[in-house]
């Protein structure tokens, strides 16, 4: 078990020792209800996606385990303003500083330089980071289902739920699918697939669709990970996902927000 997602996991759980030192439940609360009300996060995809569009959660990432180092001239709030100006429907911001080298101090940036609703991605495993996301301003966050037993996942997403944020519940495979069905969180789920094994980093489009024809109806996709040419993007679109969170193929471009727009154009 000495995979990727098992050492990032192992300093997670020292990360939340130290954010219960600093801060109780209380303590983060309080910052949370003095944030501004979350920007609806799946509202954004979905009108985006209504109006024929692909939904796009444009991700800002200086670096990943799988990449190294991916954008060495790394400016959040330029990134997120281009998005925007490309297109996006919503941000993902990297907060992870060991294994990502991301921050809160990045999201916030990204967050406040546009009206954008923005997803925190971060590896949560206690309900202390969940309010912490939503007092850093998160509209969203990122539960991996891989990394969460159901009860976990249902006591997380339901923190969040009652914080006003939405949830993006990440899957791999059938099983991890199973396992969120059966936590019973109720219907109207935001679920993602991960194109990319966390174990092996692995990235196969395929992933999502063979795994599509199992998800009951009732809830929204979004296909994640290697999505890189607008060819990708119609191949998504012809098997019905209308929801896409795109990263690296982005981040290597001079102007990510330009590279996002040609990403999908149609013609
Ligand atoms: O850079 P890509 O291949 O476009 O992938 C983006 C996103 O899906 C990926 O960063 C991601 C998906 N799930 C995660 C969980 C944690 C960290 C990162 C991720």
């Amino acid at each position: 078990m000495n995979d990727i997602l098992e050492r990032i996991l192992t300093r997670k759980r020292e990360e939340v020792a130290l954010l219960r030192k600093q801060h109780t439940a209380a303590s983060l609360m309080q910052l949370a209800q003095a944030q501004s009300a979350p920007r609806g996060f799946c509202a954004g995809l979905r009108a985006m996606a209504d109006a024929g569009k692909p939904a796009v959660i444009a991700e800002i990432k200086r670096a990943s385990p799988s990449k190294g180092l991916i954008r060495p001239d790394f400016d959040p709030a330029w990134i997120a303003g281009e998005y925007e100006r490309g297109g996006a429907a919503c941000l993902s911001i990297l907060t992870d500083e060991d294994y990502f080298q991301g921050s809160a101090d990045d999201f916030k940036a990204a967050r406040n330089a546009t009206a954008l609703p923005a997803i925190r991605k971060d590896f949560i495993i206690d309900e202390l980071q969940v309010i912490e996301s939503r007092a850093i301003g998160a509209d969203c966050i990122l539960l991996i289902a891989a990394a969460l037993p159901p009860a976990r996942l249902s006591v997380l997403h339901r923190t969040a739920r009652e914080l006003g944020m939405d949830v993006l519940i990440e899957v791999h495979d059938r099983s991890e699918l199973n396992a969120v069905l059966g936590a019973k969180l109720g219907p109207g789920l935001l679920i993602g697939i991960n194109n990319r094994n966390l174990r092996s980093f692995e990235t196969r489009l395929e992933t999502t669709l063979d795994l599509l024809p199992w998800l009951p109806p009732g809830h929204e996709v979004v296909t994640e990970s290697g999505i890189g040419t607008p060819a990708d993007v119609q191949r998504m679109l012809a098997a019905g996902v209308q929801r896409f969170l795109v990263g690296e193929s982005l981040m290597r471009q001079p102007n990510p927000g330009v590279a996002l727009k040609r990403l999908v154009a149609t013609s």
